[in-house]
């Protein structure tokens, strides 16, 4: 349904080459007073140019013939008023909502293409970080957006495997390392290791060095280097595997920054053909441009750098999977990296180097400063989300001690918690780290929405809901709002996509909510005649609240 289209349509009849569709779209006004009718015209500036009055060409521009969605039309004052034809509009859009149910909003502009997806990427040896969950639930959520618009996603968690200090680890736990202790608890022994090894080396340099000579070794296939990075990673996954089931996301693969080693001089040996490698400091370089600093290849002991890892990486992606996109999902603190990488495959005569985008998020701060791993306090996720589960436990069983399955519904409320707390911000904003907003389940929360969906269904069972609308609707005010705000689902997901903005979403499926909450304290919804034609109301707003929420990586329980 566009009204406004359908009543530029209707005006263009009587208007001739004077203005076009766009310029008479652009000047339809929402007339303030319900009685002026729902869409209105200005005739002033024709008026100017036919030498007439306003409401004369008024009177002959509404000669035309109505569309069906428009029941009247009026002139008043030099105005050209339509009213729409609500019952029909109504009974159009909600049939539409109950038939396509999860398909509302569904888009066919990506159909046939392909969006490969780095999202996620946590560093083994190391705590998954709040920055890590960001890029997971803002990356899941963009990959549902661009698949609910026709799109193949592959979700790749380039897992960070690889690199100088895995050299370090190595040597720290040859020193001080206790096999039994990082077998019980690895993540926290093993990020110990690597923060003692720092705190030691500032005192005593030759241990960088003795850092350096193990990730060379590493590099070189050495068994005994290989054998401890092998079980680094198994537990670290082990470990990652955890929060992952907790948040409900996949992969379709976990081919992090090792798997390209052998893959990297391929790479090298292409750069150098085409003479873009060049010596810095006994160090390979390419210059991608006077604003930006060189991007590093290989360092000047031959070991080679992060961007030789993501270059390869992305030549191997757009051969394996042929993408139309391909997203990063990355803190903005990683923008240069990103920038350099997209400009030496631009240099490397691939021109799908413009298809690569860096989607940024802001930082997640404490007291207003960036957390960090290096000083070895953090805060654990696995356990901000137990603690969230818990007390959403908490909360279900004072509110409503019959209900069954306890358990998972707490999972979902208190999981849904600290997603919507992340995505209800705009993902380039940076978000203080506060345990007791992400556990909030009043106000603009996750729980909020689940709550109102949870409400819907506990109505529409006591209504005894038959699926269907009735013939004939008579359009309540109350609920006109309500059938408005459905109709711009579409769009929604369309703008979301565009911008690659899950927030988008979020505040969507708030104003949603609160609508709902409003009208279910206005009108007595199962009381009186209207009862079935509100109950189809109600039953399409669960399915966009659930869809919303669908989309944001968040389940919705049938109560709570
Ligand atoms: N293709 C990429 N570079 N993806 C992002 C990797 C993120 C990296 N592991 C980090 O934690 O900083």
């Amino acid at each position: 349904m566009n009204e406004k289209k359908q009543f530029a349509v209707f005006l263009k009849q009587n208007i001739k080459d004077e203005l076009n569709l766009d310029e008479i779209e652009g000047l339809i006004e929402k007339p303030k007073q319900l009685n002026q009718g729902d869409l209105a015209f200005p005739c002033f500036q024709l008026a100017k140019i036919y030498k007439s009055s306003p409401n004369k060409i008024a009177q002959t521009i509404a000669s035309g013939k109505l569309p069906v969605s428009f029941e009247k039309v009026e002139t008043v004052g030099g105005y050209v008023n339509v009213f729409l034809n609500k019952k029909q509009l109504v009974s159009e859009l909600l049939t539409k909502i109950l038939e396509e149910n999860d398909h509302y909003g569904n888009h066919t502009f990506g159909l046939n293409k392909t969006i490969v997806m780095d999202l996620s990427s946590p560093n083994i040896a190391k705590p998954f970080s709040m920055g890590h969950l960001r890029s997971t639930v803002i990356g899941s959520s963009i990959a549902a957006i661009s698949e609910k618009c026709g799109y193949k996603t592959v979700k790749i968690n380039y897992i960070g495997d690889w690199g100088t200090q895995f050299g370090k680890l190595i040597s720290a736990y040859l020193k001080w390392g206790d096999e039994e202790a990082v077998k019980k608890n690895p993540i926290p022994e093993l990020l110990s290791l690597y923060v003692r090894f720092h705190e030691e080396a500032e005192q005593d340099t030759t241990l960088n060095d003795e850092g350096r000579y193990w990730f060379k070794k590493l590099e070189e296939g050495d068994e005994k280097a290989k054998e401890l990075w092998v079980w680094f990673r198994e537990v670290s996954l082990k470990a990652f595997q955890k929060i992952y089931q907790l948040l409900d996301v996949n992969f379709d693969s976990y081919n992090g920054e090792a798997f390209f080693n052998d893959k990297m001089e391929s790479t090298v040996v292409q750069l150098k053909q085409l003479g873009l490698l060049e010596e810095s400091d006994g160090a390979e370089v390419v210059r991608v441009g006077d604003d930006l600093p060189p991007c590093l290849i290989k360092k000047s002991d031959g070991a080679t750098l992060y961007a030789t890892r993501d270059l390869t990486a992305a030549i191997y992606r757009k051969m394996v999977y042929h993408f139309d996109h391909a997203f990063y999902v990355v803190g903005h603190e990683q923008s240069l990296h990103f920038e350099q990488v997209q400009r030496v495959l631009s240099k490397m005569n691939y021109n799908w180097a413009n298809d690569m985008e860096h989607i940024p998020f802001g930082l997640i701060l404490q007291n207003g400063k960036k957390m960090s791993t290096r000083k070895g306090k953090t805060v654990l996720l696995e356990n901000v989300l137990l603690e969230a589960i818990q007390l959403a436990e908490k909360n279900i069983k004072e509110k409503n001690p019959d209900l069954t399955d306890v358990e998972e519904v707490a999972r979902q409320v208190g999981v849904g918690a600290v997603i919507f707390h992340d995505l209800k911000n705009e993902k380039g904003n940076d978000v203080e780290f506060s345990l007791d907003q992400m556990l909030k389940f009043e106000g603009d929360t996750g729980p909020y929405i689940q709550y109102s969906a949870a409400r819907i269904q506990t109505l529409l069972i006591k209504g005894k809901f038959n699926g269907e609308l009735p013939k004939e609707v008579t359009v309540e005010n109350e609920s006109w709002e309500l059938v408005m705000t459905l109709n711009d689902f579409p769009n929604i997901v369309h703008s979301a996509f565009k911008r690659r903005e899950p927030s988008i979403i979020s505040k969507y499926a708030l104003k949603l909510a609160h609508k709902f909450n409003h009208y279910y304290g206005s009108v007595k919804i199962l009381n009186g005649n209207e009862a079935s034609e509100r109950m189809a109301l109600c039953a399409c707003i669960l399915i966009v609240l659930k869809e919303s929420l669908r989309l944001l990586g968040m389940k919705t329980p049938q109560r709570m």
